[in-house]
């Protein structure tokens, strides 16, 4: 397990619209009281909206969409404390292990699952959720991998989220939902304070 990821049932999402949003919304979440982010790499200046993220205090930033060798080294350059990617491949396990990353592979069936396992990795990325099978199709997978954690992604919601993080091997949920476009857009950052606080206050009732 991952261990900084601990204690946090949700982990959000975020493709960054520009590098200059990084910090308000990186503000927002620490302030709203989810003081992590997984930046995905799906947009040309990701890296250094990262990197931006990077400079938030009591922030934890993560890299998402990692799918080469080569963006798992510009990532940790840029300042991420953990990697998560869409799929598996033997070069982004290897430069995981080198570079000493934490890594959350993404997996999506039992074979997915297995050599992920087998590459050094007890903790999966389970994508994309909703489309793979959502719920029903998790509690089958984790019926049968006992010993690994799961962070569902893909198509969550916040009342989803509640039906994912009832099953006793995920510990978290990823998704974008607590960050609305809409509030971005107008750059209403309290917004997006009260949305991520709105998802915490949802994650603590499920206790
Ligand atoms: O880019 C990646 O590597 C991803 O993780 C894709 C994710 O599924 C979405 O970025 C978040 O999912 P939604 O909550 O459906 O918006």
């Amino acid at each position: 397990m991952i261990t900084m990821l601990e204690g946090f049932r949700t982990i959000p999402v975020c493709t960054l619209r520009s590098p200059a949003e990084a910090r308000p919304l990186g503000e927002a979440l620490v302030a709203g009281g989810l003081p992590v982010v997984e930046v995905t790499l799906r947009t040309p200046d990701a890296l250094a909206g990262l990197a931006e993220m990077c400079k938030v205090p009591g922030l934890t930033v993560g890299a998402g969409t990692v799918r080469t060798a080569q963006q798992m080294h510009e990532v940790l350059e840029a300042g991420a404390a953990f990697a998560v990617s869409p799929a598996l491949t033997a070069s982004l396990a290897d430069a995981a292990h080198a570079l000493g990353l934490p890594f959350i592979p993404g997996v999506a069936t039992p074979t997915e699952i297995q050599t992920a396992v087998d590459a050094g990795f007890d903790t999966v990325k389970f994508f994309p959720a909703e489309a793979s099978g959502g719920v029903r199709a998790l509690k089958a997978l984790t019926d049968v991998f006992v010993d690994v954690r799961f962070m569902p992604t893909g198509g969550i919601t916040q009342d989803s989220a509640r039906d994912y993080r009832a099953l006793d091997q995920v510990f978290a949920v990823g998704g974008s939902w607590m960050l609305p476009l809409a509030a971005r857009e107008a750059e209403d950052w309290e917004a997006v304070r009260l949305a991520v606080a709105a998802c915490v206050a949802s994650a603590e009732a499920e206790r």
